[in-house]
């Protein structure tokens, strides 16, 4: 009866495909359950508990935000800049959610070459980005020095005093990425049900415009001492919103910058480089 419904509600040719990824799932939630969440709206990902990000699984709990191809797509071609690496990278991740940003490239870069920090406002999310870690294989805690590590921290990044002293975020950086909340007001109404009801707003929201979180990042990152030389500084941004952060970066922090396409065409990702003297 519920896999009819979903067939009504999806299509017979995706909710045969659902239905197969959730007989083949290795959570304990029963096969009716997870089918009748998934006619309720929500999303197959957090029914499923992980998902793959590039070659990696990762672990998914409502509210923590949904990793999206594109930020997969973008990750990748990421690390491909720092091969073959010639240095340690100190690394920071902005808004790290599950951490997939940070811990694909500890995935795809040499071993022994990637100390990545991510900052999250959410507890749920920090939680799920240390769970991540363990999983994947690069917790601090537990990690050797010669292995990749990647550490989640709680604490807003929009805080005046950040990075403070104590939290372990400890500048300067080779490389800044952020997937920040980019979702203006007039967008957030326009937003499937199956996004705002299951992910957290804290993830969505970048303000009126949603350009909030790109003026507090290119501030940061203007810091003087916060930056390598050669520094790279990655943020993914919303449909129609690159040029603006470009031109943001430019005037804020007096970085040139390119723009990256996602898989679709689209302007997705802002990738500024710090002069190689500063
Ligand atoms: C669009 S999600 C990106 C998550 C993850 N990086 C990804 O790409 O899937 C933005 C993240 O920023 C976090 N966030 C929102 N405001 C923040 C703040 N002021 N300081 C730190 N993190 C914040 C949210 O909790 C959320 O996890």
């Amino acid at each position: 009866m519920t896999l009819a419904l979903l067939s009504s509600r999806l299509g017979a040719r995706q909710a045969a495909l659902e239905y197969q990824w959730m007989m083949r799932a290795t959570t304990a939630v029963p096969l009716d359950e997870m089918l009748a969440r998934r006619v309720a709206g929500e999303p197959l990902q957090y029914i499923l508990g992980d998902q793959p990000f590039g070659p990696l699984t990762i672990k998914l709990r409502s509210p923590v935000l949904i990793p999206r191809p594109e930020t997969e797509h973008w990750t990748i071609r990421l690390a491909e800049l720092f091969r073959p690496p010639t240095r340690q990278l100190s690394v920071l991740d902005l808004g790290t959610g599950t951490g997939c940003i940070p811990l694909l490239l500890c995935h795809l870069l040499p071993a022994g070459t990637v100390r990545a920090r991510g900052i999250d406002i959410s507890s749920d999310a920090v939680k799920l980005a240390g769970e991540n870690a363990a999983l994947c294989g690069f917790s601090a805690s537990t990690a050797g020095s010669a292995r990749n590590t990647f550490q989640p921290i709680q604490a807003s990044f929009l805080d005046p005093l950040f990075p403070d002293k104590n939290l372990g975020v400890d500048p300067p950086f080779d490389l800044v990425t952020s997937n920040p909340p980019y979702i203006s007001w007039a967008e957030y109404l326009e937003l499937p049900a199956s996004v705002t009801h299951y992910e957290d707003p804290k993830a969505l929201f970048g303000g009126p415009d949603g350009l909030d979180f790109y003026h507090a990042i290119a501030a940061l990152v203007a810091r003087r001492g916060f930056l390598n030389p050669g520094a790279v500084v990655a943020v993914e941004v919303g449909d129609g919103q690159a040029d603006r952060v470009q031109q943001i970066f430019q005037s804020t922090a007096d970085l040139k910058s390119e723009i990256w396409l996602d898989p679709w065409k689209k302007k997705r990702t802002v990738v500024a480089r710090s002069a190689l003297a500063i």
